[in-house]
């Protein structure tokens, strides 16, 4: 069994459809790259495959789990198992809380958080993605674009996820950093046996990075 089984996903914004029924399949441990110009419909995949918001038709099988016939209720516990991680490292992170609070509120809103056991945990999670467990002082603004993308990949694994869903993960930052960032999610899948869902138009990344790719074209799926 796939770890995400996607068929024939539609999206809709009012009439105009971003996705005309996609489908692929991605299993534990593996990167499958949507690939394709802007406006394919990559975001609008990886947004429909996350439940935000629910597709039009098709159906999403997580972890065996059919997501669109889902209740909102029945969908919360599954959430913490599929985490996005979008493009702008700044955005994604709140920019009034530091960086420890921000790796701890998933632990808190999950119900897993011990005031003993939890600091540590966010310590463990810092070190984990390349920081120091110092910088959970800091604000976003305080850290580099690598350092803040690091924190929200921490910030991502403390809901033990199965699923990553990395939006342009690396598009926004410094070349220089791009790799070592790249690297640290190689590291992770390896660790962890993660599943990503990758978004990246840069076709260079794709292919150094990705198990798989599938080519987009006006919500299409053109290739293989
Ligand atoms: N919230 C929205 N409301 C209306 N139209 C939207 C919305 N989001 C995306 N679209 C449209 O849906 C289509 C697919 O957009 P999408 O962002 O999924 O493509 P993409 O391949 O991820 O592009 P990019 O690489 O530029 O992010 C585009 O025509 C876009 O204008």
């Amino acid at each position: 069994m796939p770890l995400l089984d996607v068929r024939d996903l539609v999206v809709r914004y009012g009439n105009v459809t971003a996705v005309d029924r996609v489908s692929f399949a991605l299993e534990a441990g593996e990167t499958l790259a949507l690939n394709g110009p802007s406006g394919c419909g990559k975001s609008s995949t990886a947004l429909a495959v996350l439940q935000l918001p629910r597709p039009a038709a098709g159906e999403v099988h997580f972890e065996g789990r059919e997501l669109t016939s889902l209740t909102e209720s029945e969908l919360r516990p599954l959430r913490p198992r599929m985490q996005p991680v979008f493009q702008d490292p700044y955005g994604s992170l709140s920019p009034r809380h530091r960086i420890r609070d921000a790796v701890a509120e998933p632990l808190k809103v999950q119900g897993r958080w011990d005031p003993e056991g939890g600091p540590a945990r966010v310590a463990e999670l810092l070190t984990r993605v390349g920081l120091d467990p110092s910088h959970g002082d800091r604000h976003p603004h305080e850290l580099s674009g690598g350092q803040c993308q690091r924190a929200g990949v921490a910030r991502a694994l403390a809901s033990d996820p199965r699923l990553l869903v990395l939006d342009e993960p690396v598009s926004a930052l410094d070349p220089s950093v791009r790799a070592g960032v790249l690297n640290l999610l190689a590291d992770l899948q390896d660790e962890l046996g993660l599943g990503y869902l990758f978004i990246c138009h840069d076709r260079s990344v794709v292919r150094h990075f990705a198990d798989r790719v599938i080519e987009m074209r006006d919500g299409r799926v053109t290739s293989p």
